[in-house]
């Protein structure tokens, strides 16, 4: 990898390393990310994302037609998840900071599907315009007596699968889900058995709550676009909005320690997510 360009960027304090990759003609293996996301020996970020051109990509040659770029995303210890939130608004910014795509509409292929992303405007004063992207339908697969447990503490949980895997479950205070050094304990046994994120929520106010994240393959980190679909999900229908039922589309704001995502829920089942994404810094690997 010596000599390989990359670049840094993070959708709310969620963070990536960036490799562009058009050809698909680097041998990214699970170590190299680790090294890559180690945060004292390496860059240091919560996930990689590789950026290759879908035909060059035998995992994302059928996607090739509807979305020339796909996002290969590799979680911090190496592991490959099938969809990141806040990596694809990430991966979108990059295409328009290296003049692939243009602020606007735009597909980018990932392993849970193509994923439709708006990108708005800069502000005059050159803010970053907000990011949403198409999210795709949330799967409740269940089972209903799903728990999460942390040291003593056990709460009922909700299984939300927004392509990748999430457990969530509302606390009476965030604080309660302990250091999150190691993952939550989730019961029965066989449900996850890829791993899963998990999300503790509290309420903030009306359609606002918010939340801490352990992440599968990269620990506790400051946001999780996938996790805040899957919180919001939990909390519309605990709400009992399920907008299949209503009629009506609802939008829920998910504060994250890394900054604040809104979601939004439509008739049709489809999620769409906004949020902000930056680059920060671009180099090369020595
Ligand atoms: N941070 C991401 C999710 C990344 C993948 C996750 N750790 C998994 O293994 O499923 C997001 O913003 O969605």
């Amino acid at each position: 990898m010596s000599g390989t360009a990359f670049l840094k960027g993070h959708g709310t304090q969620n963070d990536f390393v960036i490799v562009p990759d058009p050809d698909g003609e680097l041998e990214l293996s699970a170590a190299t990310v680790a090294a890559l996301c180690d945060r004292r020996a390496g860059i240091g970020a919560d996930g990689v994302l590789r950026v290759v051109r879908s035909a060059a990509d035998p995992v994302a040659a059928g996607m090739a037609e509807q979305a020339e770029w796909f996002m290969d995303y590799r979680n911090a210890d190496g592991s490959i998840a099938e969809m990141c939130g806040n990596g694809v608004r990430v991966f979108a910014r990059y295409l328009v900071h290296a003049g692939h795509a243009k602020p606007g509409e735009l597909s980018v292929a990932t392993r849970a599907g193509v994923k439709r992303v708006r990108i708005a405007e800069d502000a005059a004063d050159g803010t970053p315009g907000g990011i949403t992207v198409d999210m795709g339908r949330a799967l409740l697969p269940g089972p209903d007596d799903l728990t999460v447990t942390v040291d003593e503490r056990s709460w009922p949980a909700l299984n939300v699968n927004m392509g990748n895997p999430h457990a969530v479950a509302f606390v009476a205070d965030l604080a309660h889900a302990g250091h999150l050094y190691d993952a939550p304990a989730t019961a029965p046994a066989g449900v996850y058995p890829q791993g899963v994120n998990v999300e503790f929520v509290v309420d903030r106010g009306e359609r606002h709550v918010a939340m801490r994240v352990h992440e599968r393959g990269s620990g506790e980190t400051r946001s999780c676009g996938t996790g805040a679909c899957a919180v919001a999900v939990a909390a519309i229908r605990r709400a009992g909005l399920d907008p299949a039922d209503t009629g009506r589309a609802v939008s829920w704001t998910v504060d994250l320690p890394g900054g604040r995502l809104v979601i939004e829920e439509f008739p049709d089942g489809r999620i769409e997510m906004t949020g902000p994404a930056v680059i920060v810094a671009e180099g090369v690997l020595v």
